[in-house]
């Protein structure tokens, strides 16, 4: 196998896995569209570091191989900046009512 192979048997590989990952993270984000919507009515900041500690608590204790735990942490911190986004332009939307 030729390295040019072998590079696009591991994207076919990553690309499987990239299609099961995004119907889950779409799902997350509409749930994160409703945490936005209850926050908005309550009043309540998009940000909440202590939800946040928690999540990559766990993660780190759920992710079996530990040298990926850093990488793991990094997309979350992602996860969470862009649940944030989405959050806060509810928030905006609905304080502009
Ligand atoms: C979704 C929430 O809002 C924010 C986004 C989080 C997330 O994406 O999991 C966690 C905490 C909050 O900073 C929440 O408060 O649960």
């Amino acid at each position: 196998m030729t390295e040019n192979d072998a590079l696009n048997q591991l994207r076919q590989q990553l690309n499987a896995l990239d299609a099961q990952l995004i119907p889950l993270l779409e799902q997350r984000l509409a749930v994160v569209q409703q945490v936005g919507n209850v926050k908005a009515a309550a009043g309540l900041p998009a940000n909440d570091p202590q939800r946040e500690q928690v999540i990559i608590e766990r993660l780190a204790q759920q992710v079996t191989e530990k040298t990926f735990t850093p990488a793991m942490t990094q997309i979350y911190q992602g996860i969470f900046a862009a649940a944030k986004d989405m959050e806060r332009v509810i928030i905006k939307q609905e304080e502009a009512k």
